[in-house]
């Protein structure tokens, strides 16, 4: 069981805001955790083999209009039959660790049930070609590919779901547990939960802000009850939970904007960050959402569920929100905005700051739970040269300016443990399809070759203890 003791409000030492310089691996504790990323349906593919039932990202993506080029999972880039090549990149990088996601559909087909035993077995051959080569494995249990039949009972805004994903956290936990030892019971529930039932922007694509909130309290209950099950049948686990947190900051210094960056603040940050850390939701944003929600569906003891003791908090970062009050000041709307900084392909502005800002905050405000850096890259539009080389130096100034900011968090307090980049390999980017190229190895979707980009060889470089200027 964790150890730490929430200190409350900490005095994290200031720090220049830009320390430009040269950097390495000693930067940081020796002990510190350095991987890549990815999950199951972004680049698995066999998504008719091995028993694996559908999910609804295979129904989203087949649904016309949905995903960029109609592009989907189906083939993806084949991870499910190249994972040995794979794990030999993992190997040639100097990875420490690599954190994937078991897809639920391989393992209980319906969503609920006996397990798929040739599912389980898929991820034990990869459990093992890791530990074969030195590398540590984290499974994340859930990265958005929720089985169909579950979505056609209800899907997250249906309580039930919470128990199935408990059972299934079980099953993985007995399948895998005596060889996986980190285990991340949701990626980003914040998009589950409000890209899927909230924009429909994401599977299952609906849109309805009450089904939203009722998705991520259930989200957040799956995540307790999933805890709970893990402790009991793998006692020396590492457990977290990865949440996307951003800084969020105004356009401007005019009236109302305090409002707005309160209101984005509280949605994309603390109606997460509360529960999971602190037991309860914060009430000014739930008297944000009354008019969506009277929160019926929260019952007695979920937040004390919900609120389970933690080994770590997983912190995706890309960039920072920047708001201002909306067209129609007093209504609650909100304009996000930008400040002009340079952008990657996916249009989010490249901010290092805001990531020094995010680790500094969350520590400030919830504690000394130890954090985990569980995802951080760049999309650039990434082209295969005539001599075989991917040159891609906008995404290492971009890796180099985060470590360099993760360094300071660390010097200012931090309790900061590992850094995992995004993503491996180019993969199947949710409603953007294969358009956008977040890998440090670059993929040619119709040949599946893999070639290290240079990102990728500064990246092994850098976890050799080459020191990298930034
Ligand atoms: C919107 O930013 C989020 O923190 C976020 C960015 N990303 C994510 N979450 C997901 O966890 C990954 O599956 C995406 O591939 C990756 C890149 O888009």
């Amino acid at each position: 069981m964790p150890d730490h003791q929430d200190l409350g409000h900490r005095d994290l030492q200031n720090q220049p805001d830009h320390d430009h310089g040269a950097l390495s691996r000693g930067d940081f504790p020796p002990e510190f955790t350095w991987g890549v990323a990815t999950s199951s349906y972004q680049i698995e593919g066999a998504t008719s083999e091995g028993g694996r039932g559908p999910s609804i990202w295979d129904t989203f993506s087949a649904t016309p209009g949905r995903v960029v080029d109609g592009d989907n999972g189906d083939v993806a880039v084949e991870h499910y039959r190249r994972y040995q090549q794979d794990a030999d990149l993992m190997a040639g990088l100097g990875v420490d660790a690599y954190r994937f996601s078991v897809a639920w559909p391989r393992i209980q087909p319906t969503g609920s049930g006996p397990v798929n035993q040739a599912g389980v077995d898929f991820y034990s051959r990869l459990v093992d070609a890791l530990l074969e080569r030195g590398i540590t494995p984290w499974a994340t249990l859930y990265h958005w590919d929720l089985p169909q039949p579950l979505e056609d009972l209800g899907g997250w805004p249906s309580r039930d779901t919470a128990y199935r994903f408990a059972e299934y956290a079980a099953h993985v936990a007995d399948a895998l547990g005596d060889r996986v030892k980190h285990f991340i019971t949701l990626n980003e529930p914040w998009c589950s939960a409000f890209l899927g039932y909230g924009s429909g922007r994401h599977a299952p694509g609906r849109s309805d802000g009450a089904a939203a909130l009722a998705a991520a309290h259930h989200l957040m209950l799956g995540h307790g009850l999933a805890v709970q099950a893990l402790r009991e049948r793998v006692p020396d686990a590492q457990v977290g939970i990865t949440l996307n947190l951003y800084p969020v900051t105004g356009a401007h210094d005019g009236h109302g904007v305090d409002d707005a960056v309160r209101r984005i603040d509280g949605l994309s940050n603390r109606w997460f960050l509360d529960p999971v850390l602190r037991g309860a939701y914060p009430k000014d944003v739930v008297e944000d959402v009354a008019h969506i929600s009277d929160l019926a569906f929260v019952a007695d003891a979920d937040l004390e569920t919900i609120n389970a003791p933690l080994d770590f908090l997983g912190v995706n970062y890309y960039t920072r929100h920047v708001v201002a009050p909306g067209a129609f000041p007093g209504t609650g709307l909100v304009e996000f905005t930008d400040r002009g900084l340079p952008t990657t392909a996916m249009g989010w502005e490249v901010d290092a700051d805001g990531l020094f800002d995010i680790l500094t905050r969350v520590t400030r405000d919830y504690g000394d739970l130890p954090l985990v850096m569980t995802e951080n890259g760049a999309a650039f539009d990434d082209e295969v040269g005539a001599d075989g080389t991917v040159h891609d130096p906008r995404r290492i100034d971009f890796l180099a300016g985060h470590l360099a900011a993760a360094a300071r968090a660390v010097r200012a307090g931090v309790p900061l443990r590992g850094y995992f980049a995004w993503s491996l390999m180019d993969n199947f980017e949710w409603a953007e399809g294969y358009a956008k190229r977040f890998g440090i190895v670059h993929v040619d979707f119709d040949t599946q070759e893999r070639t290290v980009k240079d990102s990728g060889r500064w990246y092994a470089a850098f976890l050799a203890g080459d020191r990298t200027q930034y």
